[in-house]
């Protein structure tokens, strides 16, 4: 089954479309990286996908079904979870606060919170250090890794991730990255990464859509974009 099937999408801002007739799958416990230069569409691909964005066409399948209604609470209860470009945590609120809100919009019933957060905690162990300390004082990759638990804590069969790397040196997200490949190792989660640090992303990653213009114009394994010069002459 798949997790996501899009077809024909179409989307845009005040009548210009910046996706279009988009199709595309992402297959149970599959890793796909969305590349494309700035402005390809990649992001608003995404929030039309995760119901945050309106297509003006196209059809969306979650798990095999569309939604009665596409929207984001209406996502995370199918098992689909977003983890947003600019990570989006509340800066002064606690990271066990910021828990505690996910995981009450999320519906998740009071006596089986704690298990959700020791679960999560046990994917990112690095963010029991800092658990009560206010979002906004927490580094670039620390307030990376609380939005990734966040999402998680809905434990989604599928996260879509809006470029995690942003403001991160390439090692740290090497290191941010290893869990979330281990959760789809292990658990089969699949994921969809939308990124602009090639490297790292690929090297989790079993296939690649290139966008362009609001276009895919290519697909194909990681394989086919290692070289880097082959990989420039797409953008
Ligand atoms: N809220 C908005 N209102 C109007 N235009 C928008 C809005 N958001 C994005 N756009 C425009 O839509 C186009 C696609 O943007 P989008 O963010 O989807 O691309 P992207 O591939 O994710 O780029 P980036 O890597 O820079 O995030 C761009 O030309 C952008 O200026």
């Amino acid at each position: 089954m798949n997790a996501i099937e899009a077809t024909g999408l179409t989307a845009g801002y005040g009548g210009n479309a910046v996706v279009e007739n988009v199709s595309l799958t992402l297959a149970e416990g599959e890793a796909l990286t969305l590349i494309g230069h700035n402005g390809a569409g990649k992001s608003t691909l995404l929030r039309v996908l995760f119901g945050l964005h309106r297509p003006d066409a196209g059809r969306i399948r979650v798990f095999g079904r569309e939604l009665p209604s596409h929207i984001p609470a209406a996502l995370n209860a199918a098992g689909v979870a977003l983890v947003p470009e600019g990570r989006g945590v509340f800066p002064d609120l606690t990271v066990t606060e910021i828990f505690g809100l996910a995981l009450w919009a999320g519906g998740v019933p009071k006596p089986e919170q704690p298990r959700r957060v020791e679960e999560v905690l046990d994917v990112l162990p690095r963010i029991r250090e800092f658990l009560s300390r206010r979002a906004g004082t927490l580094s670039g990759g620390q307030q990376q890794m609380v939005s990734i638990a966040r999402a998680l804590l809905l434990k989604p069969r599928a996260l879509l991730l809006d470029e995690p790397s942003i403001g991160l040196a390439p090692k740290l997200f090497q290191d941010l990255l290893e869990p979330i490949a281990r959760l789809r190792r292990e658990h089969g989660v699949a994921l969809l990464l939308v990124e602009q640090q090639i490297r790292e992303a690929l090297a989790i990653s079993d296939r690649v859509i290139v966008m362009k213009s609001g276009r895919v114009i290519q697909e194909g394994t990681p394989d086919r974009f290692r070289d880097h010069s082959a990989l420039m002459e797409l953008f």
